[in-house]
């Protein structure tokens, strides 16, 4: 928390320049953070819209928690052993950083982005979003229950002007709330997949395989090339994806000509203190017309053993891959059903104490990918992907959120996602294939997992 009395703006820089002064340094990175009045964040996003500044959006599945970032004050890139490459350079910044503020949970210098799928990425069309990219924003806005704040961070060295600075940084909060003018919305003009006969040959394969007993299951997934009449509107986009995915994540990295944007219900790991929070989704079925549609629909997920033997590769994995790393899991043995606005799917969620030793960037590379996005075993089932999928997953099921100074922070995977480059948007969506799979219904399964993000991008209207 806060201390009762928490230091101005000025204060802080005035502190800094003192401390400066004290270790002998030109120059010192500086994060502020201020409680300000309510700013709303999708208003805050949408304002940097052309400016040429790098915006991150996040949203958690409660709708408890926001996270604007704005302009690119450091990167992080990822090397060999990408989680671990960001881990330490990350911690290595982060002991450059002066905190004047006791810091509250979220603000502070904190970075946002997140992984590919794979170790590597190779197709041009993923050029801004590599193996691994975090960004530390100039200007951050948390909302915390309602609570805001602003953290900006600066380098700050002995010429500066700390009232000059001040007044500046006060600008990144003036005329927010202004009525944001809406573009028109673009129009859908063609999509493109892969062929249905492709498809269902790219599932018998897995199949078969699954049949000769060198794959349990494995996730396969297909794009969904959409052309629009002009450059997608990111703001538009993500006023739909708020008030339309009410229990997803939403998250988007919007970086010069690309942005890659995801409304996912899926966390792979939250990390709060020493507590621990996963997920294991898998299993779907459609949403019902009526309340009792729905309810038999659910009853009958629940009950099906093709889809319960989907979610149980990932709960089994699951609690393999944390029980080393953790004291007293929390994990029920049923299954809980999760409804979104057009789908259900079987959920489990996992709590745990997380030993003192371990780090979520210990936690990321543990589970991904788990088999709700690979496949078990987990280095055949990707390699299966890399060779069979007839398209490259980049950021797609990749793991993507924030991380702070603590090292608390939320990571998702990134699937109901696309890409998005002006007028075209890529969209993803897979499926747990499993023995009992049926190449249509797997089909029919994708079509109704790309729905919410083509609605947002205003491809269908419902
Ligand atoms: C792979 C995706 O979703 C995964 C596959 C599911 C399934 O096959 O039932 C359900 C949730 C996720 O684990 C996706 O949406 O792209
Ligand atoms: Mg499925």
């Amino acid at each position: 928390m806060l201390q009762t009395k928490p230091f101005t703006i000025n204060e802080q820089l005035n502190k800094a320049k003192e401390y400066m002064d004290t270790v002998n340094q030109t120059q010192l990175m500086v994060s502020l953070v201020e409680k300000v009045n309510f700013i709303n964040p999708v208003q805050f996003f949408s304002y940097y819209q052309n400016q040429d500044l790098l915006r991150l959006f996040w949203r958690d599945s409660e709708d408890s928690f926001y996270l604007v970032g704005i302009g690119n004050y450091k990167t992080i890139q990822s090397h060999q052993n990408r989680f671990h490459s960001v881990q330490q350079q990350w911690e290595g910044l982060l002991t450059d950083f002066f905190i004047p503020n006791d810091s509250v949970k979220g603000t502070g210098p904190l970075m946002l982005g997140g992984f590919s799928f794979n170790d590597s990425v190779m197709d041009d069309k993923w050029k801004t979003f590599q193996s691994g990219l975090m960004v530390v924003p100039e200007a951050m806005l948390t909302v915390i229950q309602g609570e805001c704040y602003m953290t900006y961070n600066v380098t700050v060295n002995e010429n500066t002007d700390v009232d000059a600075l001040t007044t500046k940084l006060k600008q990144w909060t003036e005329n927010i709330n202004d009525q944001y003018e809406s573009n028109v919305p673009q129009q859908l003009q063609t999509t493109n997949s892969l062929d249905y006969r492709n498809w269902e040959q790219l599932i018998r394969d897995a199949v078969n395989r699954i049949k000769n007993g060198t794959l349990g299951k494995v996730v396969l997934a297909r794009e969904l090339e959409a052309e629009f009449n002009q450059s997608i509107d990111l703001n538009n986009v993500l006023k739909k994806l708020v008030e339309q995915q009410k229990d997803s994540f939403i998250y988007i990295f919007d970086y010069g000509d690309d942005a890659f944007i995801s409304a996912t219900p899926e966390r792979l790991v939250k990390v709060d203190e020493n507590e621990l929070l996963s997920t294991c989704l898998a299993g779907t079925i459609k949403r019902g017309d009526s309340l009792k549609e729905d309810d038999l629909l659910a009853q009958s997920l629940l009950n099906d053993e093709k889809n319960r033997s989907e979610h149980q590769y990932v709960v089994s994995m699951i609690k393999e891959a944390i029980e080393p790393l953790t004291h007293s899991i929390d994990l029920p043995s049923q299954p809980e059903i999760l409804q979104l606005r057009t789908l259900q799917h079987l959920y489990t969620p996992v709590t745990a104490i997380l030993k003192d030793s371990y780090t979520i960037f210990d936690l990321i590379e543990k589970l991904h990918p788990t088999p709700a996005l690979g496949g078990e075993p987990r280095q055949a089932a990707v390699m299966f992907i890399k060779e069979n999928e007839p398209f490259e997953r980049g950021w797609y099921a990749g793991p993507v959120g924030w991380i702070d100074a603590h090292g608390n922070g939320e990571i998702i995977v990134a699937i109901r996602s696309a890409l998005i480059n002006q007028n075209k948007a890529t969209l993803f969506a897979g499926c747990g294939i499993v023995e009992e799979s049926d190449p249509y219904e797997e089909y029919e399964e994708t079509k109704l997992k790309f729905t919410p993000m083509l609605e947002a991008l205003g491809g269908i209207s419902r």
